[in-house]
């Protein structure tokens, strides 16, 4: 058993839309395929990843470094004892041969992307769906009921507070029960008519999460606390740089109701000064590291284990990124839930096709893998690159 080629192709998923912090006009993604020799039910076994939005695609440092370790490493070097399947744990090491620890920058991405597409390989090899895969793993009865919310309420040219209201609406209708807003990217008092339009709009229906990427520096960031704690918000997101956690625990002196952070910190090292120096409440709030920016699952079950030693259950890590391989985990593992981005970065985002929202959770169907052969549009983009 080998993997007998990584191959990579650059897509763009631009949008005209705006947060506090970037623009998404050139956004990008890496998909990979990791084509295996192993035949299932007539058909070749290949994996496919790709890395979520926000950080563009990776095709240099993969082609460059990361593809190479892999298929110059010895075969057997990359599968596991019995020879039965590949070793997700094994093909990370090969592939972080040679790199020095500390800087988590663009290769995690890289890396995260691959790693994705073993897992699904590896699945697909043993015949179940990745999340039963991850629950058998751990000994855990998996739970295919996943919570999800839709993440949305970009800013956006000529975008005013009518058109976020229909927005967040057409996200009730769809059965969502969390809708999530930009923040940050206009003037607090803006920002503070846009909350209230939208919370006018889901009235008791649903509940508001509001995110500000990293924009606020310290006085900025007490500003917002204090006019956000005027509303019972879902959560206050992302409110400084990712790596000042002396902010965000200066924050929570501010700001009782949940926050959430996480989604741009890319190593369980990073993950750990968070919970060791951000004020983090284990009681409240969210972690949303996303292991498709942040060197796969097998780096992400590393971080499972820093919140266990901090005292934090898995239900708190609510993931970035909208994409099937986090629901797997919070399927198989017992995270708390998924972001979505109902309307943004299709194909790569969403559910198997069929797959309803309903009162804010969707359940896991049953397909091998990671289950991206249930999205027509997707699994087409994919079986374009291998199959
Ligand atoms: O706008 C982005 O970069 C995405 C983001 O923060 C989120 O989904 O939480
Ligand atoms: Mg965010």
């Amino acid at each position: 058993m080998r993997i007998i080629d990584v191959r990579e192709v650059t897509k763009p998923i631009a949008s005209p839309i705006r947060n506090a912090y970037i623009d998404f006009s050139k956004m990008t993604a890496s998909l990979v395929a990791v084509v295996t020799d192993v035949v299932k039910d007539g058909r070749r076994v290949v994996g496919y990843g790709f890395n979520s939005n926000g950080r563009y695609g990776q095709g240099g440092l993969i082609r460059e470094r990361f593809r190479d370790r892999i298929l110059e490493a010895a075969p057997d070097s990359l599968v596991n004892d019995a020879g039965t399947n590949l070793d997700p744990h094994r093909i990370w090491a090969a592939m972080m041969k040679n790199e020095k620890p500390g800087g988590h920058g663009e290769r995690s991405v890289a890396v995260g992307t691959i790693d994705m597409a073993v897992w699904d390989a590896v699945a697909k090899i043993e015949g179940k769906a990745l999340f039963q895969l991850l629950a058998d793993m751990k000994g855990r009865e998996a739970d295919p009921r996943v919570f999800v919310y839709a993440a949305g309420g970009y800013y956006y040219p000529g975008k005013d507070n009518s058109a976020l209201r229909k927005e967040m609406r057409t996200y009730l209708d769809r059965g969502y029960t969390v809708v999530k807003m930009k923040i940050g990217g206009a003037s607090i008092d803006e920002d503070r008519g846009r909350i209230e339009s939208v919370l006018e709009e889901i009235g008791s229906e649903a509940q508001l999460a509001v995110d500000a990427n990293g924009r606020f520096d310290l006085e900025t960031g007490i500003a917002y606390a204090k006019m956000l704690g005027d509303y019972p918000l879902f959560w206050y997101e992302e409110i400084g740089d990712p790596l000042d956690y002396a902010l965000q625990a200066a924050i929570s002196e501010f700001y009782d109701a949940p926050m959430a952070t996480g989604e741009n910190l890319f190593s369980h090292q990073d993950a750990r000064n968070l919970l060791r120096y951000g004020g983090m409440r284990a009681d409240r709030d969210y972690l949303q590291f996303d292991c498709a920016l942040s060197y796969g699952l097998v780096e992400y079950l590393r971080t499972l284990d820093v919140l266990r030693q901090f005292g934090w259950s898995p239900s708190r890590c609510i993931p970035h990124g909208g994409h099937q391989m986090s629901l797997n985990i919070a399927a198989g593992l017992g995270l708390g839930g998924n972001e979505s981005y109902p309307d943004l970065f299709q194909p790569y985002g969403g559910f198997p096709d069929g797959v309803k929202v309903i009162d804010g959770h969707i359940t896991m169907p049953e397909l091998p893998g990671i289950g991206f052969e249930g999205k027509a549009d997707l699994i087409k983009v994919m079986r374009e690159l291998a199959e």
